[in-house]
């Protein structure tokens, strides 16, 4: 155990999603009271790690109804060197919040992160239709405003409701209940391993030299060739010219693998740029 408890940086204030992950990953590295450094959007919590600010980070990756959380997916492939270390997946359970006393007909605007917002599409439109959305930092900042004003309803978990004072309107109100959210763990780049697991997984960042016939299936192929299983593949635009992207790989395994070495060395050659996000124990 260290002398000094370790740092994790989280989207806050206390009471997201995030500060619920981050605790789960202190647990799991036996910090009994982690301190945690509330930020006010994904980007600081990377510039927090990647300064060296706070040891780890903790970041939404992706969401099981919303998809990729394309502000991370951005981090890892265009700003951070940061490495990914461990991963949780989160049962996310959404509840609609008001002010103490207030009703549902006295709402005019549901605030809510927008991944909140949009994981609660169909209950919005069932039960609040024609209400405006107003986009907060996070779903625990909805919950702030909601326990303050009357004519605002907040999206956000139990717990957040209970720690600003808003009152639980209705449980469970995501549009399906099988909702999860799955973050990483994140230090600076070179952090030694921190977590270990039986079945380790690897992340990657794929950067092509040029757009060209068949430049994706030489990358799958290079994979097959190693015996090498992928888990996930995505795009996502380069930012450099509308149909421009790079690719996001997880794979099944570890860099210090024979096989999955086999298969970056060669891909190495071919592309521009091959960014190992990290290997990590899988969730
Ligand atoms: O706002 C929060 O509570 C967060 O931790 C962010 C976040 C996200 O970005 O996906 C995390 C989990 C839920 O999917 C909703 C929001």
């Amino acid at each position: 155990m260290p002398a000094t408890e370790p740092t994790f940086a989280y989207l806050g204030p206390a009471g997201t999603y995030s500060d619920e992950a981050a605790r789960a990953f202190a647990a799991r590295l036996g910090a009994d009271e982690p301190a945690l450094f509330e930020c006010s959007s994904l980007d600081e919590v990377f510039d927090c790690v990647d300064r060296g600010r706070c040891e780890y980070g903790v970041v939404p990756t992706e969401n099981s109804l919303e998809g990729p959380v394309t502000a991370t997916l951005d981090n890892f492939a265009f700003k951070s060197s940061a490495s990914i270390l461990g991963e949780e997946v989160l049962d996310i359970h959404h509840c609609l919040l008001l002010a103490p006393g207030a009703s549902l007909d006295e709402v005019e605007r549901v605030a809510s992160h927008p991944q909140g917002l949009a994981q609660c599409r169909r209950f919005l439109s069932e039960r609040l239709p024609g209400r405006a959305s107003v986009t907060t930092s996070s779903t625990a900042e909805s919950a702030r405003l909601s326990a303050a004003d009357p004519h605002v309803a907040g999206i956000a978990n139990a717990f957040a409701a209970q720690l600003y004072g808003a009152h639980v309107a209705e449980r469970d109100i995501e549009d399906h209940f099988g909702n999860q959210t799955s973050f990483a763990l994140i230090g600076r780049q070179g952090h030694p391993s921190v977590l270990s697991g039986p079945r380790m997984k690897t992340s990657l960042a794929l950067f092509l030299q040029a757009d060209k016939a068949g430049a994706l299936l030489m990358i799958l192929s290079e994979f097959a060739y190693a015996n090498v299983n992928l888990t996930k593949i995505q795009s996502r635009p380069t930012k450099q010219a509308l149909g421009e992207y790079m690719f996001f790989i997880d794979l099944e395994g570890s860099v210090n693998d024979l096989a999955v070495q086999t298969a970056l060395n060669c891909l190495r050659l071919k592309l521009r740029e091959v960014k190992v996000l990290g290997s990590y124990p899988a969730a």
